[in-house]
């Protein structure tokens, strides 16, 4: 049985991995290259290490893709980002459809280019039949945002009378909260490349309980034999969500 196989058959295997996949401009400069080879390296990496990801069992990954707070890069970073992101949805559609990945990306979708704006409603609508595979993109999204527009949500059904503030409790919340808690779970793993130790506004909310693993290596650098590393680490973790055990 190859690695892989031997992970997939482990029953301590993460249901959903969150990555903040950090470092690809550090990448890019030790090379002497430019920022957007960094990123560009670092979307060919994403998308090896998802298709690993399914294949040792894991049926939810998501990624930050792009933060509330990375508009105020330098426009011309955005601007190759926003292309980035359309050029791979383009690319990688047939990938999905042949391997039965649900996409779903999460964010405020207002400041999104109209074209890729589309393109994630084509590629949205193509796969949510799919059952099993999950991948979740996080493009202008913040935990803040997310928990804020969860909130307003339960708040308008209170107003308009189809919940009582009795019924708001932290099932409901979840059915708001972009992720759809109550749909994917919270996630089990969530890595950070590059060393940074922080969350940085991602999963807020859903993170309660997520083990936090964040390894030195560059997001374009992190492949198999990282992962493995990461899920080994994570598979000697004793999860006890606030209980003894
Ligand atoms: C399918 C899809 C949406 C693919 C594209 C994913 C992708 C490559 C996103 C880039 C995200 C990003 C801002 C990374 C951080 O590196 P950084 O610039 O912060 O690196 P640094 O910490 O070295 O400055």
């Amino acid at each position: 049985m190859g690695e892989k196989e031997k992970r997939a058959s482990n029953r301590k295997m993460p249901k959903h991995v969150a990555v903040i996949l950090d470092g690809n401009r550090r990448w890019a400069e030790k090379r002497g290259l430019g920022t957007s080879e960094g990123h560009e390296a670092g979307a060919r990496r994403l998308l090896e290490n998802a298709k690993d990801c399914f294949a040792m069992g894991t049926n939810t990954i998501s990624l930050f893709a792009f933060s509330t707070e990375n508009w105020e890069r330098p426009e011309d970073e955005v601007k190759c980002l926003m292309a980035l992101f359309e050029k791979q949805f383009r690319a990688e559609m047939p990938f999905f459809q042949r391997d039965k990945i649900k996409i779903l990306v999460i964010g405020n979708r207002a400041k999104i280019p109209e074209s890729l704006r589309g393109l994630i409603e084509e590629v949205e609508e193509a796969t949510k039949s799919y059952e099993g595979k999950n991948l979740i993109i996080a493009i202008d999204y913040s935990g803040r945002f997310d928990i804020l527009q969860a909130c307003k949500s339960l708040a308008t059904k209170v107003k308009d009378g189809l919940i009582q503030v009795e019924d708001i409790n932290e099932e409901a919340m979840e059915k708001e909260l972009l992720t759809k808690c109550s749909e994917f779970p919270n996630p089990d793993l969530l890595i950070r490349t590059s060393g940074e130790q922080r969350i940085s506004n991602f999963f807020l909310w859903q993170s309660a309980y997520t083990e936090l693993y964040f390894p030195t290596v560059l997001w374009p650098d992190f492949g198999e034999a990282e992962y493995l590393e990461a899920l080994t680490w994570y598979q000697q973790r004793q999860r006890r969500f606030g209980r003894r055990v």
